[in-house]
């Protein structure tokens, strides 16, 4: 409270950060990207080749904003293309202090009918993706010697899975059990792990969803991912990518340095822990 009796706003000054974000040329990753840009932090923005462009164009919007960003294509299943991903982040925009592993895949299919390609398929991008990310993230925080977050995207079905995304199902409960696994670990360097779990969010993730699964029950596009709204969000709406990138944004700042090892739900109330 200042002299006058008005109250003061607190501005936190957190210096230069950085932060990688996986997957993040579009969907939730580009939210959490604009919003770490937003909150002060330089972004180095990943994506496949195929959507080279979306990484391009996230790049401009963050340096509209006035911060840096520096945008790579990498594969995130594959340790080396991580490593390089890394290290070339680091080069253009300096240390790392947030990796966020977003980067996923899903796919709808009934159990019975997966091939072992499929299932194979599914964990080497959202398991051994998120693994690759977190290992590699971690040494060069511990190589840095200033601590760091590192953050993974999981899902409600990390909690309870949904039919016909079985295996999607039990890669997202691998990653909420990796990010319990490495935040014990990494604890002794001052670096946390966190995860954060959607709901249904409306991105080109849940378009492909909507049409796989009204193609089994015979429904239009976009009839299937309402009735799923309706039916399962207490809060009544579809989320918006924007409602991932806040809670990540906590999870980024020194806000969460408290917290490790915990998957954070934010899905509009359809699981309750
Ligand atoms: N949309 C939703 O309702 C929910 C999404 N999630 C998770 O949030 C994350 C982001 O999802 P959305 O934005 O909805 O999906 P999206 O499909 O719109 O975006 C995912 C991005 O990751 C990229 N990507 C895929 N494989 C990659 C790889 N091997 N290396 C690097 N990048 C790769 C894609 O090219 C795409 O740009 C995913 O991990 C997803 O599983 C979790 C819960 C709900
Ligand atoms: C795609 C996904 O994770 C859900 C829960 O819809």
């Amino acid at each position: 409270m200042a002299s006058n009796g008005k109250s003061t706003a607190v501005t936190r000054d957190y210096g230069k950060r950085t932060a990688i974000v996986t997957g993040s040329a579009r969907g939730i990753g580009k939210a959490i990207a604009i919003r770490l840009a937003e909150d002060g932090f330089d972004v180095c923005i990943n994506d496949i080749a195929a959507n080279k462009a979306g990484i391009e164009e996230v790049v401009k919007e963050i340096e509209a904003l006035g911060r840096s960003a520096y945008g790579h294509v990498a594969d995130v299943s594959i340790r080396s293309e991580v490593e390089a991903l890394i290290e070339a982040s680091v080069q253009n925009l300096g240390n790392l202090d947030v990796m966020v592993a977003n980067a996923g895949i899903a796919q709808v299919k009934a159990l019975l009918d997966l091939s072992d390609e499929d299932v194979r398929r599914m964990f080497d991008v959202n398991v051994l993706g998120v693994f690759n990310c977190y290992s590699a993230a971690a040494k060069q925080m511990i190589k840095q010697g200033g601590g760091g977050k590192i953050i993974g995207a999981a899902s409600i079905v990390a909690f309870k899975p949904f039919a016909l995304l079985s295996h999607y199902s039990a890669s997202k409960f691998a990653v909420r059990g990796f990010t319990q696994a490495f935040a014990m670990e990494l604890a002794e360097h001052k670096i946390t792990v966190n995860g954060y779990a959607p709901g249904i969010v409306g991105t080109a993730m849940w378009d492909l969803i909507d049409e796989e699964l009204g193609k089994k029950n015979g429904s239009n596009k976009g009839e299937t991912i309402k009735k799923y709204s309706d039916d399962l969000i207490a809060l009544g709406r579809t989320s918006v990518p924007e409602d991932v990138a806040k809670c990540v944004s906590y999870l980024a700042s020194p806000d969460s340095d408290y917290m490790t090892g915990q998957t954070l739900v934010i899905d509009g109330g359809i699981v309750f822990n």
